[in-house]
């Protein structure tokens, strides 16, 4: 996995998941690759995240761990050295998108307007993050985005469901989504890894 289209190829759906927990790492990691998903994005959303990083990459190599939520200095690198194989930014500045370059590690820049993404074409991107994919018109935005953008491929990502994660998948310039309806809190706080792997198996067959 060496670009960032490679990571929209991982498989139709990329969780998004928040770890409380570094001890739920492993076992969630186990539990999506049992039900047929290889890769997770871990959100640098707790204290926990770059331990969750770290035990995944060391335990769990099968699966693509990548680490999301970068906005801010100094994030990027230490995802990369916890052992991060691709970034995610919800959102963009100058600064973020040199230290994510500057790892050497494939991103997934997030974006909401073609103005935005023209800005990441003109880096040299070509696979993006769609966030946040609903409140920023969804499905008939993307499809718009495809006439002027021909190049670019999104990962929409922010208010996808099982019920319209197909309509995204549809479209020629989607390569997969991401959610964290696969991975909720309480299901990993009460350690409900069949349950994941349940959902997990629902998501890999999408497309
Ligand atoms: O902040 C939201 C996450 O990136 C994923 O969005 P979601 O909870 O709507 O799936
Ligand atoms: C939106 C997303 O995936 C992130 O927080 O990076």
């Amino acid at each position: 996995m060496n670009t960032a289209s490679d990571v929209l190829d991982l498989g139709p759906v990329v969780p998004v998941v928040v770890l409380e927990d570094a001890e739920h790492a492993v076992p969630t990691a186990q539990a999506l690759l049992r039900g047929g998903i290889s890769t997770i994005e871990v959100t640098l959303r707790t204290p926990a995240a770059l331990s969750a990083i770290e035990r995944i990459a060391a335990e769990v190599p099968e699966v693509v761990v990548g680490a999301g939520t970068i906005t801010e200095r100094g994030q990027a690198q230490r995802a990369a050295k916890a052992g991060a194989r691709y970034l995610v930014t919800p959102g963009f500045t100058e600064t973020l998108l040199d230290e994510v370059d500057d790892t050497g590690l494939p991103s997934l820049p997030g974006v909401s307007t073609v103005s935005e993404a023209l800005r990441l074409a003109e880096r040299g991107a070509r696979a993006l993050k769609f966030f946040p994919a609903e409140p920023s018109g969804g499905v008939p935005a993307l499809k718009a985005f495809a006439g002027p953008l021909p190049e670019l491929r999104f990962c929409p990502t922010g208010g996808i469901t099982p019920d319209n994660a197909s309509s995204y998948l549809a479209l020629p310039n989607v390569g997969c989504v991401g959610g964290s309806w696969l991975c909720p809190r309480d299901l990993l706080a009460a350690g409900e890894w069949e349950q994941v792997e349940t959902m997990a198996r629902q998501a890999a067959q999408l497309g």
